[in-house]
């Protein structure tokens, strides 16, 4: 089945995930906020400041009017910065009421909203009212832009508490080089792509730092089983943080330099000031607004998260990287499941 989607957010991963589908076969609508990036895709076919030297396909199409992107939509992405989600959702809602619309909606954010401390879906089911959309589900995985401009054979999944929604998008998204498998813990697989950006800045930080594999390893490993003390406190299936959207995401972005948040962190473990840092990213980090969401969260719930506890404490200067790296090895002793 062919269909029209709206793709809201056209960034790294929002102008390569509309390619994907386009090339799919099916229609795209490309939403930005930016007339200059819409005109650049509609006539250069590229998207510079955001994947370089890649050509989008001519047929794809960009618009920075919201109605103009979702008439006829039957599915929506959302693929914009988690903390934007709930803003451009809130634009897009009377938009769906005025048409007409009752699309399938779908998001790749991978943050938690500070302001509230929700998972993305939850934001989008509080914003677009049950009447305005069918179901909601997430895409998620290890899965960076660069690598899927350039074909790299890439695995994610697609969760959604409604199987046959999670199984459109799996039809939708795949196809030789981009796999996609399904999954029904949509709080798993939220809380794996949200969380695994602190991993990230911690790993970059480190290398920053001139450390070498044995701490990466270390933070990975450790960074997952945080991870996945906080998610299943909140109702996920422990084994999602053993896939594609757990550790799968945790390998790509903490030893990669395609990461923003491993590139943050690295800067920051050179002593680089945040402000600085994010100036020269020009791009999302999420990890940096979900680092507190995370923090508050674990405060509230009682749930360990050292390494979540340390980056919130270097991004809000009270502790420098080597302190926070010291502090975190001469905690007392743990076992290693507890
Ligand atoms: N870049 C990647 O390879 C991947 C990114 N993601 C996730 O996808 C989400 C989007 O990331 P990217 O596309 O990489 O980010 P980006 O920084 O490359 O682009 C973000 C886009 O959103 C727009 N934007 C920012 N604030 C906005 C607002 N308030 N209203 C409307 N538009 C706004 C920006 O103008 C830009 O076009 C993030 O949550 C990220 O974690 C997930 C998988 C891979
Ligand atoms: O989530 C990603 C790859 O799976 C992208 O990570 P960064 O935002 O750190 O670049």
């Amino acid at each position: 089945m062919k269909t029209k989607i709206a793709v809201l957010g056209a960034g790294s991963w929002g102008s390569m995930l509309a390619a994907i589908l386009n090339e799919n076969g099916h229609t795209v609508q490309l939403w930005t906020r930016s007339a200059a990036q819409a005109e650049e895709l509609n006539q250069q076919h590229t998207n510079e400041k955001y994947i370089k030297n890649y050509t989008f396909p001519t047929n794809l199409r960009a618009t920075t009017d919201l109605e103009t992107a979702l008439t006829d939509a039957t599915d929506v992405l959302f693929i914009v910065p988690a903390q934007a989600t709930r803003s451009v959702a809130a634009d897009v809602a009377p938009i769906l009421q005025k048409l007409d619309l009752k699309p399938h909606l779908i998001h790749g954010s991978k943050g938690l909203e500070t302001t509230t401390h929700l998972r993305i879906s939850q934001v989008l089911a509080e914003t677009i009212a049950p009447e305005q959309r069918e179901s909601i589900s997430v895409i998620s995985g290890p899965s960076h832009a660069e690598g899927v401009a350039q074909h790299d054979p890439t695995l994610v999944t697609v969760a959604s508490d409604d199987f046959d929604a999670a199984t459109h998008f799996q039809k939708l998204f795949m196809n030789d080089y981009f796999r996609v498998y399904t999954n029904s813990d949509v709080i798993g697989v939220e809380f794996g792509g949200a969380l695994k950006n602190i991993i990230a800045l911690a790993s970059g930080a480190l290398a920053g730092l001139g450390y070498g594999d044995n701490s990466r390893a270390a933070l990975m490993t450790r960074g997952v089983a945080e991870i996945s003390r906080l998610g299943v406190s909140f109702g996920a299936n422990p084994l999602t943080f053993a896939g594609l959207s757990g550790m799968g995401d945790v390998i790509v972005t903490a030893t990669s330099t395609n990461s923003r948040n491993y590139r943050a962190g690295y800067q920051l473990g050179q002593g680089i000031p945040l402000a600085d840092v994010i100036a020269n990213m020009g791009m999302v980090i999420e990890g940096i607004a979900t680092s507190q969401a995370a923090y508050d969260l674990a405060q509230t719930t009682g749930i360990s998260m050292p390494i979540t506890e340390a980056i919130h404490a270097v991004l809000n200067q009270e502790e420098t990287v080597p302190a926070a790296i010291h502090a975190l090895m001469t905690r007392e002793g743990q076992t290693e499941n507890g």
